[in-house]
C-alpha cells in the first residue's frame, strides 16, 4: 500500500525527471544569450561614447598618459594631448599617426603645452582648447608628480609644488572647462588619483596629501554635477611601471632619479590605460585598480585604523632615513 504523500513525491520526482533536462538547457542558453546581448550592447555604447569625442589628456608625454593617448586614439577620440614638453608631444602625435589602423575612424591629435604649476598657463590652455574644438567631452586629469622624503626634512615649497601640480593645477583646468560642460549638460571629468588618495604611507606626505585632496574635490564635484549630467570618475591605481619614481621630487626639491623596485614591478601602463578607457566607457564613479594587498590596506584603514596606523609606524621606523634614526 503506497501512502498519498509517497505517491505525491513520486509524481514530483517523475515530473522533475521530465522537466529538468528539457528546461535547464534552454534556460541556460537563454541566460547566456541575454548576458551576451547586454555585454555587446554595453560594448557598442562604450565605443560610441568615445568615438569622435573630444578627449583632453594631461601628462600625455609619459607613462600612463602616453598609453591613455594610444588607447583613446585607437578608439576614435579627437585627442588634445597636454604636457610641458612640446617635442615629446609631437613625437607621440607622429607615433599615433604611424600606428596600425583600427576599425574606427581616427583623428589627428592636437597638442597643447602648459605647466600645471602655473595657473595662468592652465587657464589659457583651456581657452585655447575651447576655441579650437568648441567643447570637451572627456577631461582626463592624469599628469602628476610623486615625492619621496621625510616631513622633518622637507621644505614647505616642495609640499606646495606637489600640491600645485597634482591638485591646484587639475582643479584650475577642470574649473576652466566645467562651464562649457554644464551649459551643454554633457561632459565627463576623470581624475587619475592613486591608492595613496585613500591611504597614506610614510615618506609620501606631499603626494598622499595631494591625492587625498584630489579624491575629496572630485567626490564633491560628482555630487554637484549630477544635476548637470556631467559625469565624474576617480581612478585610484596601485603601482604602475612608469617614470613616476624617477621624476619624483625629494625633500630638497631635487629629482629623485631612481626607478624604485615597487614601480618597476608595477602593472604595465598599457593595461591600466585600457582599464581607464573601460571605466570612462562604463561611466564608473570610483575605481580602484590595485592588487590584493593595497586593496586590503584601504579596508584596514577604514575598519581597523589603529592597526593600520601601527603597521605604517613600523614601516616608517624601518625606512627611517639615517639623519633622524
Ligand atoms: N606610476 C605609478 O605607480 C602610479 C601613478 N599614478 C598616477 O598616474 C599619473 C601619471 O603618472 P605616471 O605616468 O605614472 O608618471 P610619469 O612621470 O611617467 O608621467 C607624469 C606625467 O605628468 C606630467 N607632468 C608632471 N608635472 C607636470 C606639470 N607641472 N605640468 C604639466 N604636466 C606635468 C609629465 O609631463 P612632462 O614632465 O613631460 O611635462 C608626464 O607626462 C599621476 O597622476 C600619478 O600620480 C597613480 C598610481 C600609481
Ligand atoms: C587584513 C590584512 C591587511 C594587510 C594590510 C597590510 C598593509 C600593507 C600596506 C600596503 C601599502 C600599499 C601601498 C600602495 C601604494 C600604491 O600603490 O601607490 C601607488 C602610487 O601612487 C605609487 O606612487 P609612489 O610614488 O609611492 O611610487
Amino acid at each position: 500500500m503506497v501512502s498519498a504523500a509517497a505517491r505525491k513525491s513520486l509524481l514530483t520526482v517523475r515530473v522533475m525527471d521530465l522537466v529538468t533536462p528539457t528546461a535547464i538547457l534552454p534556460l541556460l542558453l537563454g541566460c547566456v544569450g541575454l548576458f551576451s546581448f547586454f555585454k555587446l550592447r554595453q560594448r557598442e555604447r562604450m565605443k560610441a561614447y568615445v568615438q569622435d569625442a573630444v578627449v583632453v589628456i594631461t601628462g600625455a608625454t609619459s607613462g600612463l598618459g602616453r598609453e591613455c593617448a594610444k588607447v583613446f586614439y585607437a578608439a576614435g577620440a579627437k585627442l588634445v594631448l597636454c604636457g610641458r614638453n612640446r617635442e615629446a608631444l609631437e613625437e607621440l602625435t607622429k607615433e599615433l599617426a604611424a600606428s596600425q589602423a583600427t576599425k574606427v575612424q581616427t583623428h589627428t591629435p592636437h597638442t597643447v603645452t602648459f605647466d600645471l604649476a602655473d595657473t595662468g598657463t592652465v587657464v589659457a590652455a583651456a581657452a585655447e582648447i575651447l576655441q579650437r574644438f568648441g567643447r570637451v567631452d572627456v577631461l582626463i586629469n592624469n599628469a602628476g608628480v610623486s615625492y619621496r622624503g621625510a616631513i622633518l626634512d622637507t621644505a614647505l615649497d616642495v609640499d606646495q609644488r606637489v600640491m600645485q601640480t597634482n591638485y591646484f593645477g587639475p582643479v584650475a583646468l577642470t574649473k576652466a572647462l566645467l562651464p562649457s560642460m554644464t551649459a551643454r549638460r554633457r561632459g565627463h571629468v576623470v581624475a587619475i588619483s592613486s591608492v595613496q588618495g585613500k591611504i597614506s604611507v610614510p615618506f609620501r606626505s606631499a603626494y598622499a596629501a595631494s591625492k587625498h585632496a584630489t579624491q575629496a574635490f572630485f567626490d564633491c564635484l560628482r555630487a554637484e554635477m549630477e544635476q548637470y549630467a556631467v559625469k565624474v570618475t576617480v581612478i585610484s591605481p596601485g603601482y604602475i611601471h612608469t617614470n613616476l619614481s624617477i621624476n619624483a621630487v625629494t625633500a630638497d626639491g631635487s629629482r629623485y632619479g631612481v626607478m624604485d623596485k615597487t614601480t618597476a614591478q608595477g602593472r604595465m601602463p598599457v593595461e591600466v590605460a585600457r582599464d581607464v578607457l573601460a571605466a570612462v566607457g562604463k561611466k564608473k564613479e570610483d575605481v580602484i585598480l590595485a592588487g590584493l594587498l593595497p586593496s586590503l590596506a584601504i579596508y584596514l584603514r577604514t575598519l581597523a585604523p589603529g592597526l593600520f596606523f601601527r603597521l605604517m609606524a613600523s614601516r616608517a621606523r624601518k625606512e627611517q632615513k639615517p639623519k633622524h634614526s
